[in-house]
């Protein structure tokens, strides 16, 4: 059997066909009424439906929120294993947000869930949190080596309240996120054009003041609602910022029910961000 292409290969050539943008299928219960739809089920599954069918065809990434689909049981998940095929049928490359972290026998079957090829929620890549210490991630960067699948872990969240932890003093000296990144860079060294091993690095910081040359790309959510934008790229990621992949969610879903309110809303924030990050 051949072996897939990698994450870092088809991630480049999303990007470079496509552009960078990432838009997050994120249903919240207000997203759900302001569509006019329930919070249920239904509503889930006509939310889902509209933003695939509106974005899967041009944007290199969508990247489902799994928390809102969990929030209704086994039936939100088949809703997410549909909207994952059908994205991935139609060409996005799927980014699976589930922000797992666990000892390493229980994330190797997080990554069987999320990065095995005959798993029903198989992604393209998946989130994850490497706070339980950077080696119980193995199983999931092994197989998403195994799969030509990409794993993004958190280094520098968006959120305020990440800093006490992310920026606090590893034992070595460094902040506990240079250490994640370090351990990234490693991961990813001689591949080309970038290796599978991506970070989450929040468009929010303002200035990231870390090493971000890990030979992957970077996830950067938090532009739209959370108040970032993307002529802050530049100022947060520096050098780095041609492998940015920016993300945003509200910023987008809150134009629809419309497919071509929301194709508008994706061109514009996709304009900004080739506006901001120029050539690079
Ligand atoms: O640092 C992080 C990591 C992940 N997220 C996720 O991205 C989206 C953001 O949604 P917006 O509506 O664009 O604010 C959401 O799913 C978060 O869980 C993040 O915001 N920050």
């Amino acid at each position: 059997m051949s072996s897939p292409e990698p994450f870092g290969t088809r991630l480049r050539q999303a990007m470079d066909a496509r552009g960078p943008l990432c838009v997050g299928i994120d249903p919240h219960a207000s997203l759900l009424a302001a569509w006019g739809l329930d919070d249920d089920v239904n509503g889930l599954e006509r939310f889902t439906r509209t933003v695939v069918e509106a974005l899967a065809d041009r944007v290199a990434v969508l990247k489902p929120q799994s928390a809102f689909f969990e929030r209704f049981g086994s039936r939100g998940i088949a809703v997410l294993e549909q909207a994952v095929a059908e994205a991935r049928a139609a060409g996005a490359l799927v980014l699976m947000d589930a922000k797992r972290g666990d000892i390493g026998s229980t994330m190797g079957a997080y990554a069987e869930a999320f990065l095995r090829k005959d798993s029903p929620l198989f992604s393209d890549a998946v989130t994850v949190s490497p706070y339980l210490g950077f080696g119980s991630l193995r199983p999931a960067l092994d197989q998403a080596v195994l799969s030509g699948c990409g794993v993004f872990v958190l280094a520098l969240t968006s959120n305020p309240e990440g800093a006490e932890v992310q920026r606090a003093t590893a034992s070595g000296g460094g902040s506990l996120a240079q250490l994640m990144l370090n351990h990234m860079a490693d991961e990813n060294a001689g591949a080309d054009p970038m290796g599978p091993v991506g970070a989450v690095v929040g468009a929010t910081l303002g200035v990231a003041g870390v090493d971000l040359d890990i030979n992957g790309p970077l996830l950067a959510p938090g532009i739209g609602a959370q108040g970032a934008t993307p002529a802050d790229l530049p100022g947060v990621f520096g050098d780095a910022v041609r492998n940015v992949v920016p993300s945003v969610s509200r910023g987008v879903l809150r134009h629809g029910p419309d497919a071509a309110a929301l194709r508008a809303a994706a061109e514009r924030f996709a304009e900004e961000i080739r506006v901001a990050v120029g050539g690079a």
